[in-house]
């Protein structure tokens, strides 16, 4: 490179106005060089861009001759090929056969109908004749001038119409070529200083930084592609969602552990152990170890007492607690089953039962069939509130504050059913992309029979709310299918360019 700029620099200090094709220099320089064309193209670049010389751009377009063009332009073309043929078979000539087998089926197949058109051969009954003492290859002079003019003709060494029929005959190529033509700039020395990219020490030191040249920097350069850790869409979402619900006064709940006994995740809900979710069909339940350690002893009893037969006004489900069934290890199906141990937590804590606001944004499982909607895997987002005397209307005015801070400001609800809160509802919300009302989420009051024996005081009442992470996500990122956003079958690509996500 540095060999190539200075041998530019030298050829311009012959005069002021000495000048230089890049192409034809490119061409001049000793083949073992080995500079191509592009190498001086770069150069001239770089020296331009430090104004040591002017470029002006220069196209031409010009014909080549084809691989083929280039045979014939050596041994002559397919006519002349069965002309001559034909020719030496004398008066007796050749029939097509004989004509193949002379010159081969392919140029016999050009030729002899050039031949006939040119009318140097006639027909005799089934034999091919000469029909002329001599003929002239024009194609083949015509390919030789344009070998011989080489790049530079402009197309001039032939009528118009002739390069017409040997570019029909792809005997030659029309070629576009851009070279520079190089004049001396404002800045032009012979030599090139180099200006300095960096501030080094060695320059502090000596004292050099206050003489040399320093390149200017770069504003406009987009800078390098970060190699790794982008964020996926769910986890920006889940930023979002965190930040809203820590603004709204929630303290997030411990999430981290997806292994639950089915006493949290069901019992202590009263849920009853004959319930269909407890089935194996659509619950991951744990082999090994299959059984919890350890449950809460006191707490334990109170709930068996629930199940079996109530309290608190409720005459419970009134059937055998089985203590196997309550054991039973299992990927949680639902992160209300942190929810059931903070709230026991709250209860028990030292100095007794305080208001609290929770939520957790985490993974559950479901041993569901998968489809465009539904993985076995999800995340839910899980708020409370747990308050002395709430009422519904606090439920509703929490689920709307929040809803209108993620963006959804249509709402409506549904009363519903879950086995831990009463009265429940499910939440509808206006989807304004698809124009019609979808399901986003479950809510309710946690049961008396959920709430009395974790030991809160009688009016103490809890309200909560629960949707998944996924749902609000593929609305965001306008993704239809559940397999494009999470699991194994995501585009990474999309990861990387997916934008920050902000409701607002
Ligand atoms: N646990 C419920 C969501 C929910 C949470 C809290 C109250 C009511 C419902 C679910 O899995 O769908």
């Amino acid at each position: 490179m540095d060999a190539i700029e200075s041998q530019i620099l030298r050829h311009l200090s012959s005069s002021a106005d000495a000048s230089l094709n890049t192409y034809a220099f490119s061409q001049s320089l000793p083949a073992e060089y080995g500079v191509s064309h592009a190498a001086v193209l770069g150069c001239a670049k770089s020296l331009a861009a430090d104004s040591y010389v002017i470029t002006k751009s220069n196209k031409i377009s010009y014909f080549q001759l084809t691989l083929e063009g280039t045979n014939i332009a050596k041994d002559g073309s397919q006519e002349a090929k069965c002309w001559k043929a034909i020719k030496a078979a004398g008066e007796a000539g050749l029939d097509k056969k004989g004509l193949e087998a002379a010159v081969g089926s392919a140029v016999a197949k050009v030729g002899m109908g050039n031949c006939m058109k040119a009318k140097w051969i006639t027909k005799n009954g089934d034999s091919l004749v000469s029909a002329v003492e001599s003929v002239t290859d024009a194609v083949q002079e015509q390919l030789n001038l344009v070998l011989a003019a080489e790049e530079d003709t402009n197309g001039s060494v032939l009528p118009a119409k002739d390069f017409t029929l040997l570019k029909k005959r792809k005997l030659v190529k029309a070629v576009d070529r851009t070279s520079y033509d190089i004049t001396r700039g404002p800045s032009y020395a012979l030599e090139r200083k180099k200006k300095a990219a960096d501030l080094t020490k060695e320059m502090l030191d000596s004292g050099a930084w206050e003489t040399t040249e320093f390149k200017p920097y770069n504003f406009a350069t987009v800078g390098e592609k970060v190699g790794g850790g982008y964020l996926h869409p769910l986890l920006k979402v889940r930023a979002e969602f965190r930040k809203i619900l820590m603004q709204m006064g929630f303290e997030e709940m411990p999430t981290n552990k997806w292994v639950e006994s089915s006493f949290w995740n069901f019992d202590t809900l009263f849920q009853p152990q004959s319930h269909p979710a407890r089935d194996a069909h659509d619950t991951f339940f744990i082999k090994d170890p299959a059984q919890t350690v350890s449950v809460p002893e006191e707490y334990y009893k109170r709930v068996v007492k629930m199940h079996e037969e109530g309290g608190s006004g409720s005459i419970g489900y009134r059937y055998n607690f089985k203590e196997g069934d309550a054991r039973k290890n299992l990927l949680r199906t639902h992160t209300t089953a942190v929810s059931s141990q903070m709230l026991y937590k709250l209860a028990n804590q030292p100095g007794g039962f305080t208001p609290q606001r929770y939520f957790s944004i985490d993974r559950v499982f479901r041993n569901e069939s998968m489809d465009a909607t539904h993985l076995c895997e999800f995340h839910q987002v899980e708020g409370l509130v747990a308050d002395y005397d709430l009422s519904l209307g606090d439920l509703i005015g929490t689920i709307e504050t929040f809803f209108k801070k993620i963006g959804i400001t249509q709402l409506r609800f549904k009363p519903a059913f879950n086995p831990y809160t009463e009265p429940s509802m499910e939440i509808f919300g206006y989807h304004p992309d698809l124009k019609k009302w979808t399901e986003i989420g479950n809510s309710g009051m946690f049961r008396p029979e959920m709430l009395a024996p974790m030991g809160l005081p009688p009016n103490v009442r809890v309200i909560a709310w629960g949707l998944s992470l996924e749902r609000p996500t593929m609305i965001k990122y306008r993704i239809k299918n559940i397999r494009d956003l999470f699991g194994h079958k995501v585009e990474l690509a999309r990861t990387k360019t997916a934008p920050v996500c902000r409701f607002d």
